[in-house]
């Protein structure tokens, strides 16, 4: 059973992650991207779809066009896990 983080052990976790901020009301991390087009932006949703499946850990997550908007939380822990932080490193590494 994986746990919430504790405030201090998200914020030590959120200063490696500059482009993520907190979301209070859901206890979640949010980054939004933006790519050139919409294949560009489609691209990157199914390479974080594979490390989604891989990690068994989804985003909530919206597209238009060629952004795309990702919100981390966990649902099991009913808010933020070492397992979104985790996640939000693995993305901003395909995004390089
Ligand atoms: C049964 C399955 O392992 C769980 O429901 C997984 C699937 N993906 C998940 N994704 C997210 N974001 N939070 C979870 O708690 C979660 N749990």
């Amino acid at each position: 059973m994986v746990t919430r983080l504790t405030d201090g052990l998200r914020d030590e976790s959120l200063a490696s992650l500059p482009e993520w901020r907190h979301e209070p009301a859901r206890d979640a991390i949010v980054r939004s991207f933006a790519f050139r087009d919409f294949v560009e932006a489609f691209g990157f949703m199914t390479r974080v779809a594979l490390l989604a499946e891989k990690a068994d850990h989804h985003p909530e997550w919206s597209n238009v066009w060629n952004k795309v908007d990702i919100l981390l939380t966990t649902h099991d822990a009913g808010g933020l896990s070492i397992r979104d932080i985790q996640m939000a490193q693995a993305i901003d590494a395909l995004v390089g």
